[in-house]
C-alpha cells in the first residue's frame, strides 16, 4: 500500500482538477468561514461532483452544529467528515452515529503529553489526524496555519496508531516528515498555496511527487 496524499482546501475547479490529475488520494473541502478556503455549499456540491470517483472527498468542519453536518453532508456528499475543533470524543462518537460515514479526527500535538488526548478518540474513530497546535493569537484559525510541530514528538507514540500528518508540510519537508514519522497518510494545505486560499498546481504536483518517492526510497 502506498503512502496516501491528501490536499485539502481546494477551491476551484482548476486547482482541484490539478490535485486529481497529480493523484491526489483525498481532497478536502473546508466549511469553516473565517477560512479563506471555506467554500459554499453550493460551490462544494460542484466540486464534489467533479470529484467523484477519482479521489476520497472530505469536508472539514471545526465544531460544527448537528444542521451544519447536515447541510455539508447534503450538499457535499463526503466520503470522510474530518472534525478539526475541539469536539470531546463524546461529540465525535455521536457525530459518526449521526452520519453514518468515516470520521476523522484532528488533533494538536506540541508537547510528549498531547500524545495521551489521543487514547480517548483511538476507538471512536476511522481516521486520526495529527496536526499543529494554532498559535495563541486571537486571530489564528483551528489549523491550516502553515506551522510544523516536532515531529520527533511522535517517538513516543505507539506504533500501532496509524495515522494521518499534517501542519506546516510541503513540497521540499515531506520526505523528511514521511522518514521520520512513518503516518499512513499525509495532509497539506497551506504548503501547496501561493497565497493564503490560492491552491498552486505545481505545487500541488510536487508535494505529491516528493511524498510518493520518499515513501518508496523508505520501504528499501
Ligand atoms: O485550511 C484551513 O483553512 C483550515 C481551517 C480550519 C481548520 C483546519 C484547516 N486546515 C487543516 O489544517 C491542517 C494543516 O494545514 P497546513 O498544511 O498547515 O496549512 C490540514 O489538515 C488542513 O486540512
Amino acid at each position: 500500500m502506498d503512502i496516501l496524499v491528501k490536499i485539502c482546501g481546494l477551491s476551484t475547479p482548476e486547482t482541484l482538477e490539478a490535485a486529481l490529475g497529480a493523484g491526489a488520494d483525498f481532497v478536502g473541502f473546508v466549511r469553516y468561514p473565517k477560512s479563506p478556503r471555506h467554500v459554499s455549499l453550493d460551490l462544494g456540491h460542484k466540486l464534489s461532483l467533479q470529484a467523484r470517483g477519482r479521489a476520497r472527498r472530505v469536508v472539514l468542519l471545526v465544531d460544527p452544529t448537528d444542521e451544519a453536518i447536515a447541510q455539508a453532508v447534503e450538499a457535499i456528499n463526503p466520503d470522510l467528515i474530518q472534525l478539526h475543533g475541539s469536539e470531546s470524543p463524546q461529540r465525535v462518537a455521536e457525530i459518526r452515529s449521526m452520519v453514518k460515514r468515516p470520521v476523522m479526527k484532528a488533533v494538536g500535538i506540541a508537547e510528549p503529553s498531547d500524545l495521551q488526548a489521543l487514547t480517548p478518540y483511538a476507538d471512536g474513530v476511522d481516521h486520526i489526524l495529527l496536526d499543529a497546535k494554532p498559535p495563541r493569537t486571537g486571530q489564528a484559525l483551528p489549523g491550516g496555519n502553515g506551522i510544523s510541530f516536532d515531529w520527533r514528538l511522535l517517538d513516543g507514540l505507539d506504533r500501532k496508531l496509524s495515522f494521518m500528518l499534517s501542519g506546516g508540510l510541503n513540497p521540499d519537508n515531506v520526505a523528511e516528515a514521511i522518514r521520520l514519522t512513518k503516518p499512513k497518510a499525509v495532509d497539506v494545505s497551506s504548503g501547496v498555496e501561493s497565497g493564503p486560499g490560492l491552491k498552486d498546481p505545481a505545487r500541488i504536483e510536487a508535494f505529491i511527487r516528493a511524498a510518493r518517492t520518499a515513501f518508496a526510497a523508505a520501504r528499501h
